[in-house]
């Protein structure tokens, strides 16, 4: 095994407040693995310990093979790191703050910063002041992937970001993995992980109740669906929803007809959506939406499923 970070039975305590309570943890290289977890599980303090903006009550840490108290500058060169709460120097461009903080984490190839700051939709030119809370992330990401770092360490990447910001920040961890890069990042968001993570843990009250394989983790929680059907009626819906082949995750099903022939549906998905939009499939679906499930409930589930709710 090939481990870029290895920690061990990792505590933190704040005063009174007991905020990481015996972690181990193991990220491979070249893998992507995500830690998710409710507002205040502890994810923000477990990667402060990685980088050693914050050091560890008791347990032990190795990142790249060193210890980060004993990190030198050379460490942290290796590393690409995205605070949780980014600050910028506001009186420059995000152009010249860029090349700043290149003096410090290495060399950058020619060409990278803008390469990224196009991707991402970022003018460089604008005085950091002026940029929005997105835009400054957007500044967070480039500094942390621009020197092509071993080990990147994200929090809460996406946060404030677009859709389809989003969806090219999740292009670029693709392409870090297949570079042979490794990549920790944390969420509160299940999809996100889910869409680029190889493993996850899952963390709550500064513990790991769940970790493993994406598919394996029951990381699939409640959602609320919402649709619209048309050429049809609700007896019909109703038929293929409830009927012998019913879908028995759906609950709370409610269906009303919308003017001639158009059927408006809602319900609580407990599981999969694959047989809800198969069942679906027969009828003309004008709408559908299914919303990102709730990670409290999902933590919960977990707690019930391993009996571990301590
Ligand atoms: N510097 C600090 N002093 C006191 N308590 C802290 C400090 N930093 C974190 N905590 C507490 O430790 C716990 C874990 O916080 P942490 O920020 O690590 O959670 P998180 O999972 O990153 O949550 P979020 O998604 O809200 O950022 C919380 O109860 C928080 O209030």
């Amino acid at each position: 095994m090939n481990s870029v970070i290895k920690v061990r039975s990792l505590h933190k305590k704040f005063g009174k407040v007991h905020a990481v309570r015996g972690i181990d943890l193991a990220v491979e290289r070249g893998s992507v693995y995500g830690l998710i977890g409710p507002n205040g599980a502890g994810k923000t303090t477990v990667l402060r310990m990685l980088v050693d903006i914050i050091r560890p009550t008791s347990g032990s840490v190795s990142v790249l093979g060193h210890a980060p108290r004993s990190s030198r500058p050379g460490l942290r060169r290796r590393i690409g790191y995205l605070p949780g709460e980014l600050r910028l120097n506001e009186r420059t461009s995000g152009a010249s703050l860029l090349r700043h903080l290149a003096d410090i984490s290495g060399p950058v190839a020619p060409g990278v910063t803008d390469e990224l700051a196009e991707r991402l939709d970022l003018d460089l030119r604008r005085p950091v002041r002026t940029l929005s809370k997105g835009n400054r992330q957007k500044l967070g990401l480039i500094q942390a992937f621009m020197h092509r770092p071993e080990l990147l360490i994200l929090d809460e990447p996406t946060s404030g970001l677009d859709p389809l910001v989003q969806r090219e920040f999740l292009a670029l961890v693709r392409e870090a993995r297949e570079a042979g890069q490794t990549v920790l990042l944390s969420s509160h968001v299940l999809s996100e992980i889910q869409h680029s993570a190889d493993l996850a843990a899952v963390l709550a009250q500064g513990r790991i109740v769940a970790e493993g394989g994406i598919a394996s983790l029951r990381l699939t929680g409640t959602s609320r669906v919402r649709g619209l059907l048309s050429g049809t009626t609700v007896e019909e819906v109703r038929e293929a929803l409830a009927g012998p082949d019913r879908v028995d995750d759906l609950e709370d099903l409610d269906l009303h007809s919308i003017g001639e022939d158009q059927v408006g549906f809602s319900g609580v998905l407990r599981g999969q959506a694959d047989p809800l939009v198969k069942s679906l499939s027969r009828f003309t679906v004008r709408d559908l939406t299914i919303e990102e499930p709730d990670l409290e409930e999902t933590v919960l589930s977990l707690y019930e499923h391993t009996g571990d709710a301590s």
